[in-house]
C-alpha cells in the first residue's frame, strides 16, 4: 500500500470532539482525528482503551481513504438497520423515530449493570414500534457466557430474532453455542462481531464454524480493501457495520457494502443518527431505509466549530505516530 511520511499525516492532522444524543460504548462524545491526503480526508478513531498494534489497523484504513482509494461500487445504496443502545424501554420510540425507514433494527443486550429482564423490555418495545413485519437483531458484545447465551436467546427468541451477534465472547463458546441452541431447536442465527475485528486470525470463526453471519468492520480491518478480503474469505453472509463513525468514516463503510457482491442483510451504517454533530453539512444518514454510496464534503468550518483542546490534538499526533510504527 502507498505509505505517506509521518510528518504528511501529522501535518494534515485535525482532532474533533463529536457529541452523541445518546450514550453508547459508555461514551456521550467521539473524538475523532483526520489524515489528510490527495484524495482528502480519512478518519483515524480507534477507541482510546486500544493498544498501538490494534489502533494501527485504523490508521492503515484511514491512509487508505485518502491516498489510495477504495474498490469499485456495484450499488448504488446501501440498506441500513437502526440501532438501539442499552436504553430504557421507555426511550425506544425515540430512538427508533431518528431513523428514516429502516426496517431492521439492532439491539445492545447484555450492557454492564444491566439485567436480563432489561433486555427483553427493550426488545419487546422494539417488537411493538417496529410491528411484526421488521427484522430485530441483538448484539450482547461478547456478554454472556454459553448457558446465558442459550437462557437469554430462547427468551428473546419469542420475539423473533434475525440472528445474535457476539453472544459470547471466545471463538470456541460460539461454537458451543451453535451447538446448543441446535440441541434445543432455539433458532437463532448466531453472528461474529469481535471475533473478526479483534482477532489474529479472522477467519478461525469460520473454521470452527462458530458463526452463521459475519460482521465486518472496515477500520479495525484495516481498509476497505482489506475488509473486502477478509468478506470474500469467510463465505458465509457479510454484514457491514460501523465503528461509530463520523460521515467520513462511513463512507468507507459504505464503500465496503457497495463492492461486495452480495448482501442479503440491512448493514449497520446508521450510527450517524446517535451523532448531534458531524463534519460534513450532509452526513451520511440513512433516508427510506438506505444510505446513499457518495462522496462527503468535509467543511473547515465544523472542523473548527468541533475542535478538540490542544493536549488533545497532541495525544491524537503522539498516536498517530506511535501507530505508524506498527504499520505493515
Ligand atoms: O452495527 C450497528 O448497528 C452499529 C455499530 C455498532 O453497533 C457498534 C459500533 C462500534 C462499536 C461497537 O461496540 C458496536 C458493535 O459492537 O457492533
Ligand atoms: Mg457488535
Amino acid at each position: 500500500m502507498t505509505r505517506p511520511a509521518l510528518d504528511d499525516l501529522l501535518d494534515g492532522l485535525r482532532v474533533v470532539q463529536l457529541p452523541l444524543n445518546t450514550r453508547f460504548r459508555g461514551v456521550l462524545e467521539r473524538e475523532i482525528a483526520y489524515v489528510r491526503g490527495p484524495l482528502g480526508y480519512g478518519e483515524f478513531a480507534p477507541f482510546l482503551e486500544y493498544d498501538a498494534a490494534e489502533a494501527s489497523r485504523w490508521l492503515a484504513s484511514a491512509i487508505e481513504a485518502a491516498w489510495v482509494g477504495w474498490p469499485a461500487a456495484v450499488r448504488s445504496s446501501v440498506p441500513v438497520n437502526a440501532t438501539v443502545p442499552a436504553v430504557p424501554a421507555d426511550q425506544v420510540a425515540d430512538v427508533l423515530g431518528r431513523y428514516d425507514g429502516c426496517r431492521t433494527a439492532k439491539v445492545k443486550v447484555a450492557a454492564p449493570g444491566q439485567s436480563l429482564q432489561d433486555d427483553l423490555d427493550r426488545v419487546a418495545a422494539v417488537r411493538d414500534v417496529m410491528g411484526p413485519d421488521a427484522a430485530i437483531r441483538v448484539d450482547a458484545n461478547g456478554g454472556w457466557d454459553v448457558e446465558q447465551a442459550r437462557d437469554a436467546l430462547s427468551r428473546l427468541s419469542s420475539y423473533g430474532l434475525e440472528y445474535a451477534e457476539q453472544p459470547c465472547e471466545t471463538v470456541e463458546e460460539l461454537r458451543d453455542l451453535r451447538v446448543a441452541l441446535a440441541h434445543q431447536g432455539i433458532d437463532v442465527l448466531v453472528a461474529a462481531d469481535e471475533s473478526i475485528r479483534k482477532a489474529d486470525d479472522p477467519l478461525r470463526v469460520v473454521e470452527l464454524e462458530a458463526a452463521d453471519v459475519a460482521v465486518i468492520k472496515v477500520a479495525p480491518l484495516g481498509g476497505v480493501a482489506a475488509a473486502l478480503e477478509v468478506a470474500s474469505a469467510c463465505g458465509i453472509p457479510v454484514v457491514v457495520s460501523s465503528a461509530l463513525d463520523s460521515s467520513v468514516g462511513m463512507a468507507a463503510g459504505v464503500a465496503l457494502a457497495a463492492a461486495l457482491p452480495e448482501l442479503p442483510y440491512a448493514c449497520g451504517l446508521g450510527t450517524l443518527e446517535l451523532f448531534s454533530a458531524d463534519v460534513t453539512a450532509k452526513s451520511l444518514v440513512p433516508q427510506r431505509g438506505s444510505v446513499d454510496v457518495r462522496d462527503v464534503d468535509v467543511e473547515t468550518a465544523l472542523l473548527h466549530r468541533w475542535e478538540a483542546p490542544v493536549e488533545r490534538r497532541q495525544h491524537w499526533a503522539r498516536r498517530v505516530a506511535e501507530c505508524y510504527t506498527h504499520l505493515s
